[in-house]
């Protein structure tokens, strides 16, 4: 199937359900990505943001529902051309050279993109690493190397998951400056965050996810008008209830500390 660029959302995500066993953890969540657009992905630890991401970059076959990438379904293997994903966790394999591996991901895609690598490393700062074995690598610097193979084929629709876990403030300011241009020169970029602040300055749009399925969507200042809140973060804990249950947690807290107290 030829790809449909220029047309309708870069990615369409419709229905899509996940179940492991008998426990649904995604349920009929559906979003779209258009040219052009930051998306951020938001929720509590559990919600189902990997999954999603996941199910839309194909990494995961959907129990119902289904992504499209520029007109392509995500079960297609062509639109494996279309995307890039940077990971939260997979691990990298440890014996290959940081350059290995990008010039890897090359071949698997058919290309030669060898100068939009260079060019992605130096600006990470990771150029004068790509000789050293992966093992040798630091947090940050697998996950900067993660972001260059991922974006050094420029493709229409960008997936990241957390990307800024771990990154130092430079590589922080350099990754948000990418993705920054990366929406501005026409890409879509989905990307899982518990960064509030860095969604709410850096997302056109936001889904919000609680317990798999959607809580709240839209662009960060509507969200906060009619939530009538002064943060995405507000919105965030009203949205997924976490006022009633952090207001829980610290009455419990502080039930076990003076339980303790009045022992000694
Ligand atoms: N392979 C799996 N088998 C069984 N359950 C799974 C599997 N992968 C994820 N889950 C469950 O699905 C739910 C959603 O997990 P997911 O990793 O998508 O959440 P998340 O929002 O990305 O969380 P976090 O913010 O902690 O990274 C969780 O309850 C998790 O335990």
């Amino acid at each position: 199937m030829e790809a449909d660029l220029g047309q309708g959302p870069v990615l369409s995500a419709g229905g899509l359900t996940k179940r492991f066993g008998r426990r649904t953890v995604l349920d009929t969540v559906s979003f779209t990505v258009a040219e052009g657009e930051v998306h951020g992905l938001l929720g509590p630890n559990g919600s189902g943001k990997t999954t999603c991401l996941h199910l839309v970059t194909g990494l995961l076959a959907a129990d119902a529902g289904a992504a499209v990438i520029a007109g392509v379904p995500v079960h297609d293997k062509v639109s494996r051309a279309l995307l890039g994903m940077a990971p939260d966790d997979l691990p990298l394999p440890a014996s290959l050279t940081g350059g290995e591996y990008l010039r890897f991901h090359d071949r698997m895609r058919g290309r030669d993109d060898a100068r939009s690598a260079r060019e992605l490393a130096e600006a990470f700062g990771l150029a004068g690493e790509l000789d050293r074995q992966i093992h040798e690598y630091s947090h940050g610097m697998k996950r900067k190397l993660q972001v260059v193979a991922a974006t050094m084929h420029r493709p229409p629709l960008l997936v990241l998951d957390e990307p800024f876990r771990g990154l130092d403030p430079e590589a922080a300011v350099t990754l948000r400056r990418l993705v920054g241009s990366y929406a501005d020169s026409g890409g879509a970029v989905l990307l899982a965050t518990h960064d509030m602040l860095r969604a709410q300055r850096d997302c056109h749009r936001v889904t919000i996810l609680h317990s798999g399925s959607i809580a709240a969507q839209g662009e960060p200042y509507q969200l906060r008008q009619d939530h009538g809140a002064a943060t995405l973060e507000d919105v965030f804990l009203a949205a997924t209830d976490r006022e009633g249950e952090q207001a829980r947690r610290a009455d419990a807290l502080t039930a076990v500390l003076r339980e303790g107290d009045e022992r000694h």
